[in-house]
């Protein structure tokens, strides 16, 4: 779905935005036909739910069914792991993109979906990092803008991400330029506390409370009195303590274990997770009431591959860090380094990322007269692991080294896939059908 927008980002002196086209759905068919709504906005969430953008009356809609987001010029349509599934265009999809009048199907009911020639204008940040987050992206500068409207508030914040793309950083940042600065930013990590647990540890708890309790202990909620308590993890809290985590946001009151009376806190509460709430409410796993508590608002944290272009950034950021650590000196890392860390995908995200910088420095500094690729992340490293069965390790390991090998040979050929074959001394078309498998593409091959 192509629309004719030529600067995404306008700059008006003091301002930025983003420029994107509303997107209608209409209900063509199934218990609201008829009904239309124009989203304005990057993404919007459709299901029978009370929190989507567009409340569907459908039953055999899921609460969280369908997510439509605007990719650069585009629609995305991603299947919110529904029980009945999303069909575009009449075929099963889980993430795709949408063409001009596309029709999704979801349980009993059509939508057709339209880009409209109109324009709504999203704030954008001017700033390229907040507090120990970097990033210049558009999805990072939306990030940030939406940090900086709700860090002077005491609202309840949920954020969602997959692991390692700052889930914890944006908490603390938050934490620093709200009011809350000078008390205590406190972190608790649900997956890390055993299930008997995790009640005390929030609530805290008497003395002789359970067996071992010797002494009286405040829980994290006390702890972070004045400041910021960081739940991370939250979808792990078991269910039979979530009606109790929601009494203490709605009350601002905890009662320790083996305690009868409560005791007030002033606390701001930012949850994280890496799951998808909303999917573990549909799927039962979490209370509804409490999701909706905490998703008054809600910032997702793109993952690394949603905005590589602040990947320099990043890998120079935490070259200098890591040189600063470990007092190293060196030539910095080439260009064709960053270059590399482009083509891969981090699943591990930033946390990835950061890591693979480092084990670069440590072990592909170019040395004098070592091979002039050496910088390469992690080339030699085999990874040899007895708990990997020893004909995956080696299918792994000369998959690696194919990539690389071609990376290096379209890279020194100036992306001429002839010359490139040459080089290696294997045909065109095995250059050719290489590039496809490990997803390698130039600007100017030939
Ligand atoms: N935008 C960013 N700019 C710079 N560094 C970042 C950014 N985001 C994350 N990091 C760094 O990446 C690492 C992982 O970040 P963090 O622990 O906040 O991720 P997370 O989403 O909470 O991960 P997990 O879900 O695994 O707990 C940290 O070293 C952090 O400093």
């Amino acid at each position: 779905m192509r629309n004719d927008q030529t600067d995404p980002m306008e700059q008006e002196p003091g301002a930025l935005k983003l420029r994107v086209h509303k997107i209608r759905v209409e209900v063509v068919k199934g218990p609201d036909a008829g009904r239309r709504a124009e989203l304005a906005g990057l993404e919007a969430r459709l299901g029978s739910g009370r929190d989507c953008d567009f409340v569907l009356t459908d039953t055999t809609v899921s609460r969280h069914h369908l997510l439509l987001r605007i990719e650069r010029d585009a629609i995305r349509v991603v299947d919110l792991g529904s029980r009945n599934g999303t069909r575009l265009d009449g075929i099963e999809v889980r993430d795709a993109f949408a063409r001009p009048d596309s029709l999704i199907v979801i349980g009993g009911t059509t939508l057709r979906l339209c880009m409209l020639s109109g324009m709504v204008e999203l704030p954008l940040s001017t700033r390229e990092s907040f507090g120990r987050m970097l990033g210049r992206s558009i999805a990072m500068r939306r990030v940030f803008s939406l940090l900086e409207r709700i860090a002077p508030s005491d609202s309840t914040v949920l954020i969602e991400g997959e692991t390692g793309t700052g889930k914890e950083v944006a908490a603390e940042g938050l934490h620093e330029a709200s009011p809350r600065a000078d008390g205590p930013f406190v972190v608790f990590d649900c997956s890390a506390v055993a299930p008997t647990l995790i009640e005390s540890a929030l609530f805290g708890h008497e003395k002789g409370a359970f067996t071992g309790a010797t002494v009286e202990r405040p829980g994290v909620f006390e702890q972070a009195h004045g400041g910021t308590l960081f739940l991370d993890e939250l979808g792990e809290l078991p269910l039979e303590l979530q009606p109790k985590l929601l009494r203490a946001l709605e009350s601002r009151e905890v009662r320790p274990l083996g305690s009868r009376g409560t005791r007030r806190v002033d606390v701001r509460v930012v949850a994280a997770t890496s799951r998808s709430l909303a999917r573990e409410v549909d799927r039962g796993r979490f209370r509804e009431d409490l999701y909706y508590r905490l998703s008054v608002i809600t910032l997702r944290l793109p993952p690394l591959r949603e905005r590589m272009e602040d990947i320099a950034l990043l890998v120079r950021h935490f070259e200098k860090e890591l040189r600063v650590r470990s007092q190293a000196r060196g030539t910095p890392l080439p260009d064709e380094a960053v270059e590399a860390f482009l083509s891969q995908s981090w699943p591990g995200n930033i946390r990835e990322l950061r890591n693979a910088v480092e084990r670069a420095l440590l072990l592909g500094n170019p040395e004098p007269g070592a091979a002039s690729h050496s910088w390469a992340p992690a080339p030699g490293a085999l990874g040899v692991s007895l708990e990997e069965p020893l004909l995956s390790g080696r299918k792994r390991v000369m998959e690696a080294y194919e990539r690389e090998y071609i990376e290096r040979a379209l890279h020194e050929t100036g992306w001429n896939i002839s010359r490139a074959a040459a080089l290696a001394g294997v045909g065109r078309k095995f250059m050719q059908q290489a590039m496809t498998r490990y997803g390698l593409r130039g600007d100017s091959e030939d």
